[in-house]
């Protein structure tokens, strides 16, 4: 694959499209290019090819056609450079394993020494307000607190890109938002890393957003790509903004479509 001379763009998709072996077109046509340090949420309705795109993008699975750079290198390339992180909407976490350890996990499958691992996962675990519950295992924790989890053990190997499907959507309200919050926060002081996330939901998309990509059903298209130009960091009161409730609006309108 031909690589990109642009570093700072972190995922270009060029008329990616892709038929599943059923003839079920997934994704057709879409154009999105992405730079470093943006927040960019995917929205649209149930099947219109939002995980496929992020299993492209991963390399789990290929293109039927058009192309897609991650990382100015191929989608598998990057994976191997461990350039990517995932989140999903339900916590990953081994039973089985202490907190600490589930958070050092992807060090250890790359043979990092004890203290390394030991050391990385403490640092993931303050950033995600879990310092205290290191050696706490997975049962004993909350849904937001595993969700938490979840998110140190995709920072430990400081990814480049995180990529985030539907990472709240089992979570109450409160813990919603403050999740937001706390992922706003993490992601502000790194200023490297580029957040692709996927969410059902048109206000959380506005609240974390730099830009949103509104698809539609199948086949899944871009619709509209709409900035929030509203700076970091984002108060509460943004929410009850009339702009919030302005680019609310234009998102809902453009799922329409
Ligand atoms: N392995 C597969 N084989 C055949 N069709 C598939 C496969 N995976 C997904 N699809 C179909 O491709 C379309 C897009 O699926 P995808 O999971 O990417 O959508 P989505 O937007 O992420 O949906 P949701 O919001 O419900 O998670 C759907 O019609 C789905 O049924």
């Amino acid at each position: 694959m031909e690589v990109s001379a642009d570093v700072k763009e972190r995922v270009k998709m060029e008329r990616l499209s892709k038929v599943y072996p059923n003839g079920t077109v997934a994704v057709q046509d879409v154009n999105v290019s992405i730079s470093e340090g943006e927040f960019l949420c995917f929205v649209g309705p149930s099947g219109c090819g939002k995980s496929t795109i992020f299993k492209m993008i991963t390399g789990l699975s290929s293109p039927t056609d058009g192309t897609l750079h991650v990382m100015g290198t191929s989608p598998k390339q990057a994976r191997k450079q461990s350039d990517t992180a995932f989140v999903f909407q339900e916590h990953t976490l081994l039973p089985w394993m202490s907190i600490i350890d589930n958070v050092g996990l992807p060090l250890a499958l790359r043979g990092a020494s004890r203290k390394e691992r030991r050391q990385e996962a403490e640092r993931v675990l303050e950033l995600v307000g879990l310092k205290d519950y290191t050696k706490s295992m997975p049962r004993q924790l909350s849904g937001g607190m595993k969700m938490r989890a979840s998110i140190a053990r995709a920072l430990v190997s400081k990814p480049k890109l995180l990529l985030m499907d539907e990472p709240f959507a089992a979570l109450d309200e409160i813990t919603r938002q403050t999740l937001q919050r706390e992922l706003l926060d993490i992601w502000s002081k790194d200023k490297e890393m580029t957040v692709l996330f996927i969410t059902h939901n048109v206000f959380e998309a506005v609240f974390l957003s730099t830009r949103i990509v509104v698809m539609t059903p199948r086949p899944g298209k871009v619709a509209a790509i709409e900035s929030v130009r509203v700076p970091f960091p984002r108060e509460e009161t943004f929410r009850t903004s009339p702009e919030f409730g302005q680019i609310v609006r234009t998102v809902s309108e453009a799922l329409k479509h």
